[in-house]
């Protein structure tokens, strides 16, 4: 069942019109990748589905009431968490303290501890000391806590190790165990790809590719002609 759901979006960038005419769907449960090259939209649609930038087409529902229109609070209220690319954690408090005033009514801290044991081994820690990697996990858990029906996460791999990316990766396919739909956006496809059940490819601002996670991830030269428009090099070259 899809929980957000987008038709026809167009969002601005000022006077630019960055993201054109996409729809898109996410289901509760599972993960829905966004891909795409550097500069195809992939942060400007993430901003206009939370609220903060300018939807100027199209419609955005969130368990089937439309909040295309309402200002990004009243969005955040009625379920839907942004893990921004800046990685949001207050520096000067501690692990702990970054949940608690994040947390919602029924936020659940111990689920963010289950989640990551590091953070629960460093409660007391200010964030500002934990690693790039924790505070990634810390930014993940204040979305988390306040109890979301839709998280939405722009590029959480950027400048973290491979190693650290694949144990984010997991813990967010282990996320949707709690019935959250999640829209990953990623510019590195293939760990995405992994966890993902649906994938949407963007191309200056436009869907160019929607289907199965599995289907990108078996074949490089679609995703190659996705990402860029060409065929990958050598391919179609006589043998
Ligand atoms: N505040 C802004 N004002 C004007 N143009 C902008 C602004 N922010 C982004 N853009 C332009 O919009 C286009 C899409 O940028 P966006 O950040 O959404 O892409 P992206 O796919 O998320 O890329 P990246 O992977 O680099 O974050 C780019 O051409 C960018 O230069």
């Amino acid at each position: 069942m899809s929980v957000l759901s987008l038709a026809g979006v167009d969002v601005h960038r000022g006077e630019a019109r960055v993201v054109r005419d996409v729809s898109l769907e996410a289901e509760a449960g599972a993960v829905t990748v966004v891909l795409g090259s550097n500069g195809s939209g992939k942060s400007t649609l993430m901003d206009g589905v939370a609220g903060l930038a300018r939807v100027s087409s199209g419609t955005i529902h969130l368990g089937g009431g439309p909040i295309g229109r309402l200002p990004a609070y009243k969005r955040a209220r009625a379920g839907l968490g942004y893990v921004e690319q800046s990685r949001t954690v207050f520096r000067t408090l501690s692990v702990e303290q970054n949940l608690r005033v994040a947390r919602s009514g029924e936020g659940d801290l111990d689920a963010v501890y289950r989640l990551f044991p590091e953070l629960e081994r460093r409660r007391h820690l200010q964030a500002g000391h934990l690693s790039g990697g924790e505070q990634q996990m810390l930014a993940l858990g204040r979305a988390l806590v306040a109890d979301p029906r839709v998280m939405l996460i722009d590029e959480m791999s950027m400048g973290l190790a491979p190693v650290v990316v694949r144990r984010l990766m997991l813990a967010v396919r282990e996320m949707t165990g709690l019935g959250i739909a999640i829209l990953l956006v990623e510019q590195f496809a293939a760990l995405a790809l992994e966890i993902g059940t649906r994938a949407y490819v963007l191309r200056k601002g436009r869907v160019v590719y929607s289907g199965a996670c599995a289907r990108l991830k078996d074949d490089d030269g679609l995703l190659h002609e996705s990402y860029f428009g060409t065929a990958p090099p050598g391919e179609g070259e006589p043998a």
